[in-house]
């Protein structure tokens, strides 16, 4: 697999404040994604800055294994993007939208019809724009960015404003391109559940600074479920597992142990029956990427 974009200590200063910092990111050809971070965290920055829409003050930005700033052309040619709302005229249609960019990026008819019936917005393209929902809107600017057939899809928070419905058409839209396509997706969000279910790869952004990249289950591995084990005689289970080294924390009538791994479980349950310490039930919380974020700041963070 070869990096399809790589950004090197990336940065971006207004006046005295860092809003992107360091920045070493890098996406893998055929992956989705997902650039996670609470509003402000420096993702749109990232991002613009990727697709030369705004200047780094200090780092690079290499696409296609090729360093952005003296191939802007070669890159941005296969490259399709929606960077914040999707721009369009509300008097003409999803159609003639379609039309305006088609000439802007010199491509056949082919191309409008094949990336309207991707977005499933072919019943709706005489339609004027200013009527479509948000939803539709959204997926007229998925359109136009598909349009070139574009080798790399950057999308900004796109399922922002949408309803549960449209979120979920827009995530199967996007989860089907890569494999159909063979596009690379790099997508932002704020939402931990939409990257969860999404995205194949992940960085996570905070203050401007990334605080972890990697596959999502590599996220999710690092940090084990922990375990609610109840017994008939809790104290005595404490006890037990306490003079074995671990750190059971009593929760109402339940004991709760962190970051066990499978092997560690089964001995526990051994040792508690061995002890005569009937254990009643052994329930496995996952982590969801919330707690993993917090792990990772060591703050409450809202997402
Ligand atoms: N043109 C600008 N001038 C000054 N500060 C800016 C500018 N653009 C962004 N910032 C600041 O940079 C920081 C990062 O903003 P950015 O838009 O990249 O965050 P984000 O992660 O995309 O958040 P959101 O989801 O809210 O868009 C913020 O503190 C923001 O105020």
């Amino acid at each position: 697999m070869s990096s399809i974009v790589a950004t090197y200590n990336l940065c971006k200063r207004y006046g005295n404040t860092h809003s992107v910092q360091d920045v070493n990111l890098s996406v893998q050809e055929g992956e989705i994604y997902g650039f996670l971070g609470p509003n402000g965290a420096g993702k749109s920055t990232t991002l613009k800055m990727i697709l030369g829409l705004a200047h780094p003050t200090g780092g690079t930005v290499t696409v296609f294994g090729k360093e952005f700033a003296a191939n802007r052309r070669h890159i941005l040619r296969q490259t399709g993007s929606l960077i914040e709302s999707p721009s369009y005229y509300g008097h003409l249609t999803g159609l003639e939208n379609m039309r305006v960019v088609q000439r802007l990026r010199n491509v056949p008819d082919r191309n409008v019809s094949e990336a309207l019936a991707i977005v499933r917005l072919e019943k709706q393209k005489d339609k004027k724009t200013s009527q479509y929902s948000l939803g539709m809107k959204q997926r007229l600017g998925i359109a136009m960015a598909l349009l070139a057939s574009p080798r790399l899809l950057v999308l900004d928070e796109p399922t922002n404003g949408l309803d549960p419905a449209g979120i979920g058409e827009i995530r199967e839209l996007i989860q089907s391109l890569p494999q159909r396509y063979g596009m690379t997706v790099l997508l932002s969000s704020h939402l931990l559940s939409e990257i969860e279910q999404i995205a194949t790869s992940v960085g996570i952004i905070n203050q401007g600074k990334m605080l972890f990249q990697g596959r999502l289950d590599q996220l999710q591995n690092r940090s084990r479920p922990a375990i609610s084990i109840k017994t008939l005689k809790n104290e005595e289970a404490e006890k037990l597992l306490a003079g074995k080294g671990y750190a059971p924390a009593v929760q109402g009538d339940t004991l709760r142990l962190e970051s066990l791994t499978d092997v560690q479980v089964a001995q526990i349950n051994r040792d508690l029956t061995l002890a005569g310490i009937g254990v009643l039930r052994i329930e496995e919380h996952k982590r969801n990427l919330e707690s993993i974020f917090l792990d990772l700041t060591g703050k409450e963070h809202s997402l």
